[in-house]
C-alpha cells in the first residue's frame, strides 16, 4: 500500500504583492513547525511577480516551505509577449506549476490541447505540474461530472510518459465550488477523485495510481478540511481564498486537528 504525503498547497491567485508574499511567508514559516513538514508538504503558489522575493525568503531562512508559479508558457522562449517560461520559473528554484486551472480555462480560453502542452513544458523544466481539472454547474446538474472531468485528464495527460506521469499532482475542482462558499460534499470529492485514480490506473498502472496525489480544491477552510481528507482518493487540498489568511492555511495544514 502506498502512502502519500498530502499536499496543501495555497494557491493566491491575482493576490499579494512582494512585500505582502514576503510577510505571508513570514507567518507560514513561524507558525509551521518540523511535525508538520513530517505530515504534510506545504506549497504556496504565487503571483510571478512575488517568486523572486519568496526564493529569496525559502534560502535564505532554509524554509521547508514549496512554491511555485499559478501558470507557464507551453513555450520555452521567443517573441511570446507577457509569458513566463518553465526554464525561468526552473531558475527560480519553483517546485510546482498549476497547470489549466478553471480561471485559465474560462477567462484565458485554455484547452486540453493547450494544457496538455503546458504539462509537457513544467516537466521538460524539471517542475512538477498541478493539472486542475473539474466541472461547471451545468455539467454537474447533468450528472455527467465524472465523463466531463475524466475527459479534461485524458486530455491534460496525452502522451505523458508513466516516469513523469507518477510525479504528477492532479487537483479536482468543481467550477461550481470556487470562491463561491459552496463547498462540494466529501461525497461528490470522493466520487470524481476516486474515478481519477481508477483512469490512472486504466491509463497506466494501479501502482503509478496509487503514487499519485489527487487534491480537491473549491471553498477549502479548516472548517471542512478533516471531513475532505477523510476520503480515500483525496490527497491534499489546493486552497484559494482561504490560503490568504496565514492562521487558517495552518490550521488546514493541521487537518488532522480540526
Ligand atoms: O485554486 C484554488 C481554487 O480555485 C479554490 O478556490 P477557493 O478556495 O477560493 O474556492
Amino acid at each position: 500500500m502506498t502512502t502519500r504525503t498530502p499536499l496543501m498547497a495555497g494557491n493566491w491567485k491575482m493576490n499579494l504583492n512582494h512585500l505582502e508574499a514576503i510577510a505571508h511567508v513570514q507567518k507560514l514559516a513561524f507558525a509551521l513547525t518540523d511535525k508538520d513538514y513530517e505530515a504534510v508538504e506545504v506549497a504556496v503558489l504565487t503571483p510571478f511577480t512575488d517568486l523572486r522575493s519568496v526564493q529569496t525568503l525559502v534560502d535564505g531562512d532554509k524554509l521547508k516551505i514549496k512554491y511555485g508559479a499559478q501558470d507557464l508558457s507551453a513555450h520555452d522562449s521567443g517573441a511570446y509577449t507577457g509569458e513566463i517560461s518553465g526554464a525561468m520559473l526552473a531558475k527560480l528554484k519553483c517546485a510546482y506549476v498549476a497547470v489549466g486551472h478553471s480561471e485559465r480555462r474560462q477567462y484565458h480560453g485554455e484547452t486540453d490541447t493547450l494544457c496538455n502542452e503546458k504539462v509537457k513544458a513544467a516537466f521538460k523544466h524539471g517542475l512538477t505540474p498541478i493539472l486542475c481539472v473539474g466541472e461547471g454547474l451545468d455539467v454537474r446538474k447533468a450528472g455527467d461530472q465524472v465523463d466531463y472531468t475524466l475527459a479534461q485528464l485524458d486530455g491534460g495527460l496525452k502522451s505523458i510518459p508513466a516516469e513523469q506521469a507518477e510525479t504528477i499532482v492532479i487537483a479536482y475542482e468543481p467550477v461550481w465550488a470556487i470562491g463561491t462558499g459552496e463547498v462540494a460534499t466529501p461525497e461528490d470529492a470522493q466520487e470524481v477523485c476516486g474515478a481519477i485514480r481508477g483512469r490512472l490506473a486504466e491509463l497506466y498502472s494501479q501502482d503509478l495510481a496509487d503514487k499519485v496525489r489527487i487534491q480537491y480544491g473549491g471553498s477549502v477552510k479548516a472548517g471542512n478540511i478533516a471531513a475532505i481528507m477523510a476520503q480515500p482518493d483525496v490527497d491534499g487540498a489546493l486552497v484559494g481564498g482561504a490560503s490568504l489568511d496565514p492562521e487558517e492555511f495552518v490550521k488546514i495544514v493541521r487537518f488532522r486537528d480540526q
